[in-house]
């Protein structure tokens, strides 16, 4: 049987404990492996060894030297495509065809892209008088900012985890990273790609386990890390917030949503169709920019949940080898539970369910997996918590609205403001209404939609601070100012 241990100063190490707990594959119930929790030596220990590297080669290093070995970084997890989509999918469950196209280049391209953008930005400079007529010059210099401590969920392991990961090395920090206890195996495979990739020992360190009272907290109240970047739950953030306090750490925190669709009756209905049965069933409904609550102008209110329900009716469910399959099961059995509640609570409060609303029958070998229906509801009342409370799950809720203030009200009625997707073909509307949406994202006639080098964040409870581009360099690194009396 697999074990999965932490990798920590460029070694795999078991825990001193000897305790583990198991990785369980969610689309059949079958164990993969048995992975290693770190107590506090552990994390101690990677801490200590991210701490030490930051004096070792890596930090004599200079921009153009630590580029290339990321671009390694990079061509390191392309050589090995079919085992770091293997994991994933062991992991999530989720389809091969997803993953081959979004989770695996993605966690590629978070190495190149940030390598690049370091070798490339300019840092600011001013020159100023002075009372003896000489003059001063102000220029910046930016310094990594020290050990950054990375904490990830499950839903898109890789590609969440080398999103910080990739910024934060190119900016020249060293990290630990506490992957989700459901997805340990990519972050535990890249540390083989990043040795044979030479980055030196210390830099990448891995360490395993749960959340609170485990190797999450052990990580987050660890006096020495310098910083955290967090992607989860917005009360998993609020804890983490609290914990950073002490020290007077910065986080950056990407949280929880409840995102809206905006679909007018000027849209591409095709396209809004395509789109909205992306960003409410894709990867199981588990992306945290999904839509779970749509709201459609009510000329095509009707064509379009018609339409929607068809189209949530054709998605092939099956496991991540079936090559016609595009809709996995949820991450866990325990997930299910969540998300079966929600589905329960929708019949209580009267929703009309349009399509699914329970779980599939799967062939014997699949039934002990974390299947569930995509389901789409009509009919609840704005306070039903099915419509306020993030799922996490292949769903939505469609309701019909008759103005564009009225879908700008109800989109924003909410305490979440990660994303929006809006559908027109009035290029005036969309620009009006995305300037009102409360959320760091919004897309017009899109969704999911990403360019690496812009701001990516929530505002509102989802979350602090932006990521992506130069916004990844402000969190990763210290500005200095140096003013040189002339
Ligand atoms: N805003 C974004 O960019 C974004 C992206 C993806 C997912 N998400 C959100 O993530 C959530 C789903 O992921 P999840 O269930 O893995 O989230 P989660 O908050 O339960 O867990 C995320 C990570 O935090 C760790 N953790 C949990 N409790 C902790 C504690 N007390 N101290 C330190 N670490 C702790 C977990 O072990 C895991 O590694 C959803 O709410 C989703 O919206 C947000
Ligand atoms: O589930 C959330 C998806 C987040 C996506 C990103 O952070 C990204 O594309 O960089």
């Amino acid at each position: 049987m697999k074990e999965i241990k932490h990798f920590i100063n460029g070694a795999f190490v078991g825990s001193a404990s000897g305790r583990t707990f198991e990785d369980v594959n969610p689309a059949d119930g079958q164990l993969i492996g048995h992975v290693h929790e770190a107590g506090r030596a552990e994390v101690d220990a990677a801490v200590k060894a991210a701490r030490a590297a930051l004096k070792g080669p890596w930090g004599k290093m200079n921009v153009a030297e630590r580029a290339e070995i990321l671009h390694r970084v990079a061509d390191g997890i392309t050589a090995r495509f079919d085992e770091f989509l293997q994991a994933e999918c062991l992991d999530t469950g989720k389809p091969k065809s997803l993953a081959s196209h979004i989770d695996i280049p993605r966690g590629a391209a978070n190495f190149k892209v940030f390598a690049d953008l370091l070798k490339n930005v300019a840092n600011e400079a001013f020159e100023m008088a002075t009372p003896d007529g000489a003059g001063a010059l102000n220029y910046a210099v930016r310094r990594p900012k020290g050990v950054i401590g990375v904490i990830s969920p499950w839903n898109l392991p890789l590609l969440l985890m080398t999103w910080k990961v990739g910024p934060a090395l190119a900016c020249g920090n060293t990290v630990v990273v506490k992957p989700s206890e459901e997805t340990p195996l990519t972050a535990t495979l890249l540390g083989e790609v990043m040795q044979a990739a030479g980055v030196p020992a210390g830099v990448y360190n891995v360490v395993h386990g749960f959340g609170g009272d485990s190797a999450g907290a052990f990580l987050t109240e660890h006096p020495d890390v310098d910083a955290y970047t967090f992607t989860g739950e917005t009360g998993t953030g609020e804890v983490i917030m609290r914990a950073a306090a002490k020290g007077v750490r910065q986080v950056s925190l990407e949280l929880g949503g409840k995102n809206a669709g905006i679909v007018f009756a000027d849209c591409d209905l095709d396209k809004a169709i395509e789109g909205t049965l992306r960003s409410a069933f894709a990867n199981c409904g588990q992306v945290c920019l999904g839509t779970e609550r749509v709201f459609v102008e009510r000329p095509i209110f009707d064509a379009f949940v018609a339409r929607l329900k068809a189209g949530a009716e054709s998605l092939v469910i099956g496991p991540p080898d079936d090559a016609s399959s595009n809709f996995g099961p949820l991450v866990s059995l325990k997930h299910r539970e969540k998300v079966l509640s929600y589905y329960q609570q929708a019949v209580d409060d009267g929703a009309t369910v349009v399509t699914g609303g329970g779980v599939p029958d799967m062939p014997a070998h699949l039934a002990g997996g974390a299947w569930v229906q995509p389901t789409i509801w009509t009919g609840l009342a704005d306070d039903s918590p099915v419509v306020t409370e993030e799922i996490f799950g292949p769903c939505c809720h469609i309701r019909p609205f008759d103005t564009e203030e009225e879908a700008i009200e109800l989109a924003n009625s909410l305490p979440y403001g990660l994303a929006s997707a809006i559908w027109t073909e009035n290029g005036s509307r969309a620009h009006r209404v995305a300037g009102q949406i409360e959320a760091g994202i919004v897309w017009v006639n899109s969704w999911f939609l990403r360019d690496l080098r812009t701001a990516f964040g929530g505002s509102k409870q989802s979350g602090i601070g932006r990521e992506g581009g130069v916004h990844s360099l402000e969190f990763y690194t210290e500005l200095k100012n140096v003013c040189v009396k002339l």
